[in-house]
């Protein structure tokens, strides 16, 4: 059977892609801290103060000079002179000198002249005004000290990092409450087929609901870009051209699904290379699912041509559309999802030369990760819907066997 397209290997295709995508990063915008999840810092954040800013105890105890507790033992106590109780919330009046010790409480204000703190529990007193210390400690035991976090004038976050959780929890230590973060991409989905209606429509015989403008807007959110859904287009180059021309001003990047393969509709390619040079760089990649891939660059800006089905459409997005936005947003590294080790459970063939990825539901069993494999469909949706993570069988070999150990990318 002729093969319609000249089918290029993954990475190959990747490169022929990035290599005429645009190198800059967006432009930043400033934003609320508090706004920011999800958000990559456009650059560096320096910290403007020490912190912790002052040290502090770790512990309930009594803040002491440590070399006072040096030889103290259960049967040898030191025996130190409690002055007073260090207040939260506030610098404590008093200094620690030899021979003295103060109450202080986990996160309290370390006096001046205390260097260390002694657990409660290692001490005892049998006088209200003397404390026992029945154990040793260093100098800096039970204590954070001022800048042992952060330094003033030291880059706490660079250019390109992703704000998650502890970052936005950072930031907000420092006092820090707006920062400047990439703008986010802004990616046009269009989706195209006579036979694709809106959700909220029954369909007729012959019909579908649009799956792929929801799915893929959900990842292209997902992973830190705005998806701008310009609905369906029929099966009509003029309607495709118009829409494409008009979603390409006012986005970033524009994701095409269907019409990318070898039928007399499939003029998703044509229309691609009329939006601008270079136009179509790849049409066809040799993987599994999702082999009719178009990746074009047009006047700079980056559109993909993903397949109809609704499997391949996402599997693909993955591998390119995710990517893009990682470049648009000036992360570096490979792919934010995790993946994790687990043991295959059946044999999976797969043709030689071409990269597969196979929907897998991860189980465990004892101490042992399974990845068990979803006899998947393209075009039926559930049967990604129920997986946790892809396994990739690699172009050089004929497929995995059964106990392998492999790695899976979470979904
Ligand atoms: N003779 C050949 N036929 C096909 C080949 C081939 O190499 N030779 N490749 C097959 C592969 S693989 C795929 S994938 C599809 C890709 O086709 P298109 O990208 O042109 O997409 P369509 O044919 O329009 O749609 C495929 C399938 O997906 C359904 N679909 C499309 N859009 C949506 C949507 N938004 N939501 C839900 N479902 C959608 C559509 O109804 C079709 O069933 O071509 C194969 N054929
Ligand atoms: O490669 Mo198609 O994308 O099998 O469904």
């Amino acid at each position: 059977m002729p093969e319609f397209l000249e089918l290029l290997p993954p990475a190959q295709a990747w490169e022929v892609f990035r290599n005429a995508l645009p190198s800059a990063v967006l432009p930043a915008e400033r934003l609320a801290v508090v706004q920011a999840r999800g958000r990559v810092t456009a650059e560096p954040v320096v910290s403007p103060e020490n912190l912790p800013a002052f040290s502090r105890s770790t512990v309930d105890g009594y803040a002491v000079q440590a070399r006072d507790t040096f030889g103290a033992s259960e049967s040898l106590p030191a025996y130190l002179k409690l002055i007073g109780e260090v207040p939260m919330g506030a610098a404590p009046s008093f200094s620690i000198r030899r021979g003295e010790c103060a109450l202080i409480h986990t996160g309290g204000m370390l006096p001046e002249g205390a260097d260390a703190v002694v657990m409660l529990e290692h001490t005892q007193s049998s006088r209200p005004d003397e404390v026992e210390i029945l154990r040793a400690v260093p100098s800096g035991e039970n204590v954070l000290l001022a800048g042992e976090d952060v330094r003033i004038g030291e880059v706490v976050l660079p250019a390109g990092v992703r704000l998650e959780d502890a970052q936005i929890g950072g930031l907000t230590a420092l006092g820090i409450l707006e920062v400047n973060v990439v703008r986010q991409p802004r990616v046009g989905i269009l989706s195209s087929g006579d036979e694709v209606i809106p959700p909220e429509r029954q369909p007729q015989p012959g019909q579908v609901r649009d799956i792929n403008s929801y799915s893929l807007s959900a990842l292209v959110e997902r992973h830190g870009g705005l998806a701008v859904r310009y609905g369906i287009v029929p099966d009509r180059p003029e309607v495709l051209r118009e829409t494409l021309r008009h979603a390409l001003s006012e986005c970033d990047a524009v994701v095409i699904t269907a019409g990318s393969s070898a039928s007399t509709r499939d003029f998703t390619a044509a229309v691609i290379n009329e939006m601008g040079a270079p136009g179509v760089l790849v049409h066809g990649v040799n993987v599994k699912p999702g082999k009719p891939t178009i990746l074009g660059v047009c006047n700079g800006k980056p559109v993909i041509g993903l397949p109809g089905n609704p499997v391949s459409a996402l599997v693909i997005a993955r591998l390119f559309v995710v990517p893009v936005l990682r470049s648009l947003l000036g992360l570096s590294g490979e792919v934010w999802q995790s993946a994790v080790r687990a043991v295959l459970t059946v044999n999976l063939a797969s043709q030689a030369g071409r990269e597969d990825y196979f929907p897998v539901q991860l189980i465990r069993k004892g101490e042992t990760l399974f990845a068990e494999p979803i006899f998947y469909k393209s075009n039926l949706i559930f049967t990604l819907a129920r997986a946790d993570g892809l396994v990739k069988i690699p172009a050089s070999a004929t497929g995995l066997g059964v106990g392998e150990e492999v790695d899976v990318q979470l979904l």
